[in-house]
């Protein structure tokens, strides 16, 4: 029917006009920590004199053995001494936690978004009220309404703007809401979306044991915010990276190896040792799953830059050896978890700030490359791909 054909040719105009120009792609980075830092060298006396368990001394010498082989140097840790004596519950297995815990993280979670935010919103240069936008990420998230409605309201965003709040989603969080993003910005024209990520180890802090004794010697508190947004950009904002492709793949039958739950005195976190060996297992396979989308079947790994979550040092030196990676290919992620530990969900967003650093520090040297891929890890095993790409060599080929 003629009627009919002119109708959807309305509609597919509409939907065209609705739709971006491109591909998303990152537009501002700022990363934020707590201002108590802990040594790692320092730390197993730190851990076990908060925790009192210094009479624990096997647990304190594995902890030392962990500490000295991660490759951190320090890390951002906000539950202190004075927190622990207004809370002596926190450290005490016996006793109900999760009340007094989820009180601190309600405010502090989305006050460190804050200030990473601010960063991220000077850096854009286009005023907070732009944001259409806002997915926040967190294993802090307990209550309603949430951090996200708190980040917005300390940011003064507009009150239309189209909040959602990911929880639990651990060390692959910032992964997942950079995929939303990238959705959002696409099939919304002018869309700009504000993903901020913040995490406090607080939330899951416990005295010493030693199924936690890993995760305790690896975890830091940090945020991160990334504005996402797709063409027409506006007049002063730099593209630092596109985002051409996603995907997600779960590692089959390994929901034992990683994950998280909420408990009466706290979040309990468990974290299998095979971790590192399923990864190394699985990664070459969810690298093709995400380059497949833009017909490269199976690139020249070390031809491209790599933005990988610095899960522990093992974790990187799997991927490096597994896909023999040149040594330098994942230095920003080395650098990230020297400096800062694992943040958790947080940590992708310090490692594209550490790449696009380098990248621009490097400028008119050695040839860089276009490609690249970012990699998140998380509960189930989740492991998060994104193809990106360098907007600046982009338009120069
Ligand atoms: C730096 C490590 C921890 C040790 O280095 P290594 O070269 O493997 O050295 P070793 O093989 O000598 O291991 C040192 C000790 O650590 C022990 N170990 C080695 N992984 C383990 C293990 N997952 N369990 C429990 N013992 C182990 C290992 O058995 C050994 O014990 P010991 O023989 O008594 O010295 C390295 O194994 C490493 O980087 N592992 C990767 C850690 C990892 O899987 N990370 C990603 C998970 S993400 C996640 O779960 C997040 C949870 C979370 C948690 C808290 C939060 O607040 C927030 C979030």
């Amino acid at each position: 029917m003629p009627g009919a054909a002119t109708n959807s040719s309305v509609v597919d105009m509409r939907l065209c006009r609705q739709r971006a120009e491109g591909h998303a792609a990152v537009l501002a980075i700022g990363t934020a920590n707590p201002a108590n830092i802990v040594p790692q060298d320092e730390f197993a006396d730190y851990y076990f004199g908060l925790t009192n368990s210094d009479h624990l001394t096997d647990l304190k010498d594995k902890m030392k053995r962990i500490c000295h082989k991660s490759n951190i140097e320090k890390r951002y840790i906000h539950l202190d001494g004075k927190i622990i004596n207004a809370h002596p519950e926190i450290i005490n297995k016996d006793l109900p936690s999760l009340d007094a815990r989820v009180d601190i993280v309600s405010t502090e979670v989305p006050k460190l978004a804050e200030s990473a935010a601010r960063k991220a919103i000077a850096e854009w240069g286009r005023p907070a009220t732009d944001i259409t936008h806002l997915i926040f990420t967190t294993y802090s998230g307990c209550g309603a309404p949430s951090a996200d409605l708190k980040l917005a309201s300390l940011l003064g965003l507009r009150s239309s703007v189209s909040r959602t709040i990911l929880n639990l989603h651990g060390c692959s969080g910032g992964g997942r809401a950079l995929q939303l993003a990238k959705e959002i910005a696409e099939n919304n024209r002018d869309a700009r979306v504000l993903v901020a990520c913040s995490e406090l180890t607080l939330i899951c802090f416990s005295p010493p044991d030693e199924s936690k004794v890993v995760g305790h010697g690896l975890f830091g508190d940090g945020a991160g915010v990334v504005i996402v947004g797709a063409g027409p950009f506006a007049l002063g904002e730099r593209p630092l990276f596109e985002m051409v492709a996603a995907s997600q793949t779960t590692i089959p039958g390994t929901e034992h190896a990683l994950g998280m739950q909420t408990k009466s005195n706290g979040i309990d976190f468990h974290l299998s040792i095979e971790v590192p060996k399923l990864i190394k297992e699985n990664i070459h396979q969810s690298l093709l799953n995400a380059f497949q989308s833009v017909g490269n079947m199976d690139p020249n790994w070390n031809d491209i830059f790599w933005a990988v979550h610095p899960g522990g040092r093992a974790i990187l030196d799997n991927i490096e050896s597994k896909l023999e990676l040149e040594p330098c290919k994942l230095d920003a992620s080395r650098h990230v978890l020297s400096e800062y530990g694992n943040m958790s969900g947080a940590t992708i967003a310090f490692v594209l700030d550490e790449l696009r650093h380098r990248r621009e520090k490097e400028q008119g040297g050695q040839p860089q490359p276009e490609w690249g891929v970012m990699l998140a890890f998380g509960p189930g095993i989740t492991i998060e791909a994104m193809v990106l790409r360098n907007p600046v060599l982009r338009n120069l080929n």
